[in-house]
């Protein structure tokens, strides 16, 4: 009930939410126990408002044992009996051992009860869940692009030197489309806007010819020269990568410096190498308009090449305003210049921008060249080449649809799935924020790492965890990345900061745990597996109310095929360690089974739950956690409110997916329009009778941010919206 009203609270507007109760998968003694429970949550909680409230208090203390214990007493004959089951309240139930609180014990230290939890305390999991539909992904135009050729770098008139290190350092023999075909067009030195599918090697094919007109000029070029090459991508770790690309194939040729200048890094020492010269300047836009505003040293006179590696990204708003800067900086000398723009999403506004700066650029299309289009379903719609992304042929794409209640623990029971119950696998999980990274990192290193059979502090060694986000020191990104790039089996925890562009190998699995903000950064999110002809999958989390999303990767010709949730659940039965309290029987019935694999998630929630709450800064942590979720939820574009609107979400729905029992207080007072809450007892009751106010999607934004989080924010909405504005554009990718 406490989090009806929060979710009303937010908005006055007609909500999707479906709130009807999908008893269909309930046995008839659950059907019976769950009217029961209802009856009595409106006995108990609806005559009072201030019960629901007092009921909200108990939970959080843990310390109205009376009351608390009257809420528990077992009625009815199912699954409560054994003590496990929930008690339904609203949406808060609880289960708890019969034990009194006062020895309540939190996680991880353990009681000797079975299996370690002397005191559960959870929401129901399966109850109150909007209605899950079924995704019919539509019907679409595959496009496909064949990656390799048969063609050899031989046959490109190249410096010896430089095949030679294509094939013994970057083991690379025959040319893949894009290489194809770009790289006669760059060494005949025109322009050339690029798109072709993530992984089909792009950065070979501005990097194999710009080294050969490099290493061929004459007079032969002196560090002295600065910059003849500049090449912009919008993170740090794909300049490493860029910059460690450029190094291999420099190798022959010593003459010829490449250099990397990147957010994070010590600007003295940056300007120091600048002095010296650095011919090859691979930058993340930010450092570079420092340098160009800061460092006397640097200078563009002699630039031949220019690269915008990603460029839909650098050239988009985020950026804007420095590649102007930077542009401006390097037309000044008005040498002639070589342009390129790359990128797997390329369209056409976005070529159309980019030709003001370019001389006839040629456009390679991957997918109208030496790509195949293969019609799977001839009468759907043909789309403009503009519009269509290409993915990797043999990269399989899913969608889950799951409730904001259940998204936590389908994604822990993914993962086991994955790192406990199959062999090298490697993921790659997205997520909206920075905070939210870091704390699923904590949750699950704690309570999916920990060993069962040990009491030492020895973690499981099939969970491996990694994380990159841009609020990361520096050392630690680069360190990460590099880690996680080495190993074998691993899951790395990321914001969009490592979308584009990486090159990580052997990648088996992209989730999407929260929804890309465009259906372009979907393809580049996927783009991390299935790289260079490989195999690899992806898996898309939508709640019931964002399967618009479907509908939107259709109309660039991305098709998804449906995972069940309850196929991914269906894991726990093989963990022990979220074992029901019933004796587990695999010869049980269907319907059997069903129940088991709810108990078990709803263990495994409880586990995360007791995590959360065990101690203040946990608590803490989750809540701004779920403060960052929402912020972000915010920043979709406006072409995809339809799908991804904050009022679509139920805040305390979307709490348990951070291990909250309830939706923090604080969100929902602060926005309230509930006439109660006047304290002018004659306005209240005037307003009694007026309907609530309808907030405009403005106010509840604002009011969203006024939350108790952000205590000491308050009032200064100017920062906040700068704040919001900065992170809705690039948060993740590189301003300095
Ligand atoms: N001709 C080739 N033969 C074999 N491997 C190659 C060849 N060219 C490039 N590669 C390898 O393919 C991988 C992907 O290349 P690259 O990162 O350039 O792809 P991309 O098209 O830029 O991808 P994205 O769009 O994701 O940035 C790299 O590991 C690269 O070394």
């Amino acid at each position: 009930m406490a989090e009806d009203m929060l979710m009303l609270n937010i908005s006055s507007d007609p909500v999707t939410f479906h709130r009807k109760t999908d008893r269909s998968h309930l046995t008839s003694a659950e059907k019976w126990a769950q009217k029961k429970l209802e009856s009595k949550r409106k006995a108990v909680f609806e005559p009072q408002e201030s019960s629901a409230s007092k009921q909200r208090k108990i939970n959080q203390t843990g310390q109205q044992h009376t009351h608390k214990q009257k809420l528990q007493t077992p009625k009815s004959p199912s699954r409560r009996s054994n003590n496990r089951d929930t008690e339904e309240n609203g949406d808060q139930s609880e289960i708890t051992a019969a034990k009194s609180p006062s020895k309540v014990k939190t996680f991880p230290k353990k009681a000797p009860e079975e299996h370690g939890r002397p005191f559960i305390k959870t929401s129901s999991l399966f109850r109150n869940n909007p209605e899950i539909p079924d995704v019919l992904s539509p019907a679409v135009n595959l496009v496909k692009e064949k990656v390799f050729t048969s063609n050899t770098f031989e046959e490109l008139n190249l410096h010896p030197h430089l095949v030679a290190t294509l094939h013994k350092v970057l083991n690379v023999t025959s040319m893949t489309s894009v290489q194809k075909q770009t790289i006669p067009v760059l060494m005949s030195g025109k322009d050339a806007v690029v798109r072709s599918q993530t992984g089909s090697g792009k950065t070979l094919a501005y990097g194999i010819p710009m080294v050969q007109f490099l290493q061929a000029m004459q007079p032969k070029v002196k560090r002295s020269d600065g910059p003849l090459a500049v090449v912009i991508v919008p993170t740090r770790e794909l300049a490493l990568q860029s910059f460690q690309m450029f190094q291999k194939l420099l190798k022959p040729f010593t003459w010829i410096v490449p250099g990397v200048l990147m957010g994070g890094e010590k600007r003295k020492a940056e300007k120091a190498r600048l002095r010296k010269g650095i011919n090859v300047l691979i930058s993340t836009p930010g450092r570079l308009v420092d340098h160009i505003k800061n460092t006397l040293s640097i200078a563009f006179s002699a630039v031949r090449w220019l690269i915008l590696d990603e460029a839909d990204r650098t050239l988009d708003l985020g950026f804007e305003k420095d590649l102007t800067l930077i542009l401006n900086a390097l037309n000044a000398p008005g040498l002639a210049r070589q342009n390129v723009l790359l990128s797997a999403t390329l369209t056409e506004g976005l070529s159309r921008l980019a030709s003001i700066s370019m001389k006839e650029p040629v456009s390679i299309h991957v997918s109208e060249g030496s790509g195949e289009t293969v019609e799977a379903c001839p009468q759907a719609a043909p789309q403009a080449l503009s519009d269509s992304y290409v993915v990797p042929e043999r990269l399989q794409q899913h969608v889950v649809v799951v409730p904001s209640k259940l998204h936590l623990v389908c994604l822990a029971a993914f993962i086991l799935t994955k790192c406990k119950f199959e062999q090298r696998q490697k993921l790659i999980v997205f997520i909206s924020s920075c905070e939210a990274v870091e704390f699923l990192l904590t949750l699950f290193t704690a309570v999916l790492c920990e060993n069962p059979n040990t009491t030492s502090t020895k973690r499981t060694s099939y969970l491996n965890f990694y994380r990159l986000h841009g609020s990361m020191r520096q050392e630690e990104r680069t360190e990460m990345f590099q880690e996680f790039s080495q190993c074998k089996t691993g899951i790395l925890l990321c914001t969009d900061v490592a979308a584009r562009g990486l090159d990580l190998p052997q990648v088996t699995w992209i989730i999407q745990y929260n929804p890309p903000s465009s259906a372009a950064e979907y393809v580049h999110r996927v783009g991390r597996t299935a790289r260079i002809g490989a195999q690899g999958s992806s898996l898309l989390f939508l709640t019931p109310s964002e399967t618009a999303f479907v509908d939107v990767l259709a109309n660039h010709n991305i098709s998804l095929s449906e995972m069940k949730m309850v196929d991914i659940l269906a894991t726990l039965i093989k963990d022990e360690r979220f074992k029901g309290r019933g004796k587990w029987d695999s010869k049980r019935s269907a319907a059997a089974f069903e129940q088991e694999v709810r108990e078990r998630a709803t263990v495994l929630q409880t586990d995360f739950e007791n995590y959360v709450h065990a101690n203040n800064e946990s608590l803490q942590t989750a809540k701004s956690a779920l403060q960052s979720f929402l912020r972000a939820y915010t920043t979709y574009p406006s072409s995809l409110k339809h799908v991804f609107h904050i009022r679509n979400l139920h805040l305390g729905h979307a709490a348990k997916s951070f291990g909250l029992r309830d939706a923090p207080q604080g969100l929902g007072s602060s926005i309230t329009t509930n006439p109660n809450n006047s304290k002018d007892s004659k306005k209240g009751k005037d307003k009694a009778k007026r309907p609530p106010k309808k907030l405009t999607s403005k106010e509840r934004v604002s009011n969203l941010m006024r939350s108790e989080y952000l205590s000491g924010i308050d009032g200064e909405s100017k920062s906040m919206k700068k704040r919001k504005k900065k992170k809705g554009q690039a948060e993740e990718e590189e301003s300095a």
